[in-house]
């Protein structure tokens, strides 16, 4: 057998520990199928005393995670800390600077600064692998990297964040309060350090854009993804959307154009007998469409200790294989700019507002769906409550941009009682 495959580990949290609980628990297994060991030199955290439940007495200890990266004892450079800016960037160069290889689980590091690194990378001969960093423990970097690199994509989509789809599905199914779910959420290990990311939708868009980077060969473009989170997804929502046969999903779609590339990552309706609509729990699914292959579907855990360590572990393997594939699916000099469009592919709606209790009332909102070109699909009040009555209305296929205007006329009618919430719906 050849000489180990040395690692250095930043980060000793959720993924850091799940990591090293697969290596402390099939060594042989592992070997065997990297052709060599892989063997932990050194690790990093905040905490040197901390018990974590696993015995490290064998590694040795750095106070920096910079420091470890540099260390002339490593072949590989493990950043499992996370943030897209302080030390998991400073290490993460570092590594790359001294000749170390790179797998990292950071979404957020990579959907700010992946072009260059990944530049930096390839200058330097280094891999520099990331598989855990898009929807946890399913395979789907490798899956579009290489399984369907012949494939012209069509359409890259999915629900891509396990703390959004967990609190979605809990308040549902076991009536939690939102604190509740989030509180369960975060004793699964789902959250990120700061879960703003998570609600916000924002942790979803760095994994979207990563994704559209490798499908359609452009550069990592961040900002122009469109994002909406589930902060303003209520329980009335996802009560009445379950009446009218939808659940409500956190969907990203990515989908080149010929106005540019659409990234858009924001609440949707799925029909809730759909794969998508099934989805429970920190379940991720992405759905890939390609032009010779057609649809594929992956699904599995997008989140935790075990699902993200196993998308580490094979990307170290891989690495102690000698296999050297380009980040991002082709060489980082040759990503082209995407122009940014505004996401104006149509699609049904599903309106909900509360109207006035006054004759004619529906009639006027009909009316101004009407001038805007938009025809209904189906509509159903609710009785009247406080003098106001809760109406939900589910469109044809429309544009966000006709749909806004009607929304700006009801305002007019004199009929609406509060802000009308608007969900595009997603047939997949
Ligand atoms: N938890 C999950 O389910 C998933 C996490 N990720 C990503 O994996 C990375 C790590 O996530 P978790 O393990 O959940 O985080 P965590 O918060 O559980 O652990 C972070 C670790 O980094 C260490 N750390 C923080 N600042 C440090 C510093 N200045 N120097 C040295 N160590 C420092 C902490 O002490 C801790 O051991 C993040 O980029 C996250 O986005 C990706 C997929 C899933
Ligand atoms: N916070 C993330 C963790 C994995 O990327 C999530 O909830 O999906
Ligand atoms: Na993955």
């Amino acid at each position: 057998m050849t000489a180990p495959l040395r690692i250095a580990i930043a980060g000793l949290g959720t993924v850091g520990i799940g990591l090293i609980r697969i290596l402390q628990t099939h060594p042989q297994m592992i070997a065997a199928r990297a052709g060599r060991p892989v063997e932990i030199v050194a690790v990093s955290a905040r905490s040197k005393g901390k018990d974590r439940g696993l015995d490290l007495s064998a590694y040795a200890w750095e106070d920096d995670p910079v420091a470890l990266a540099r260390r002339d004892d490593i072949d590989l450079f493990v950043e499992v800390i996370g943030g897209h800016e302080g030390p998991a960037k400073e290490a993460t160069e570092a590594a790359i600077a001294a000749g170390h290889h790179v797998v990292t689980a950071n979404k957020a590091l990579l959907a700010h600064h992946g072009n260059e690194i990944a530049l930096a990378a390839e200058e330097t001969g280094v891999a520099l692998r990331f598989e855990a960093a898009v929807a946890g423990g399913i395979p789907v970097i490798k899956a579009l990297t290489e399984g369907l690199a012949g494939n012209e994509i069509a359409r890259v989509l999915g629900v891509m964040n396990g703390t959004c789809n967990y609190i979605l599905t809990r308040m549902e199914d076991a009536g939690l309060t939102y604190e509740e779910a989030f509180s369960e959420a975060d004793g699964l290990g789902y959250l990120e350090a700061d879960p703003t990311l998570d609600v916000g939708g924002i942790d979803a868009g760095h994994k979207l854009a990563l994704l559209a980077a490798i499908a359609y060969g452009t550069r990592v473009d961040f900002d122009a993804v469109e994002l909406e989170g589930i902060g303003s997804v209520t329980i009335e929502d996802i009560r009445q959307a379950a009446d009218m046969g939808y659940k409500i999903k956190l969907l990203g779609v990515a989908q080149m154009t010929g106005r540019g590339l659409e990234q858009r990552m924001s609440p949707c309706l799925v029909p809730d007998t759909s794969p998508l609509g099934q989805l429970e729990g920190g379940t991720n699914m992405v759905v890939i469409e390609g032009d010779a292959v057609g649809q594929i579907v992956l699904r599995g855990a997008g989140a935790g200790a075990g699902p993200t360590a196993s998308a580490v572990i094979g990307d170290i393997i891989d690495i102690a294989r000698g296999l050297r594939l380009p980040a991002f699916g082709q060489p980082a000099a040759s990503l082209r700019r995407a122009r940014a469009a505004r996401a104006a592919v149509p699609a049904p709606y599903y309106l909900r507002m509360a109207l006035a209790d006054k004759p004619g009332a529906l009639a006027k909102i009909a009316a101004c769906l009407g001038e805007a070109g938009i025809s209904i699909d189906r509509m159903r009040q609710y009785g009247h409550v406080d003098q106001s009555a809760p109406v939900l209305i589910v469109t044809h296929k429309t544009t966000r941009s006709a749909l806004d205007e009607a929304i700006d006329a009801f305002s007019g009618t004199g009929v609406l009682v509060g802000t009308p919430v608007a969900i595009r719906i997603e047939n997949v």
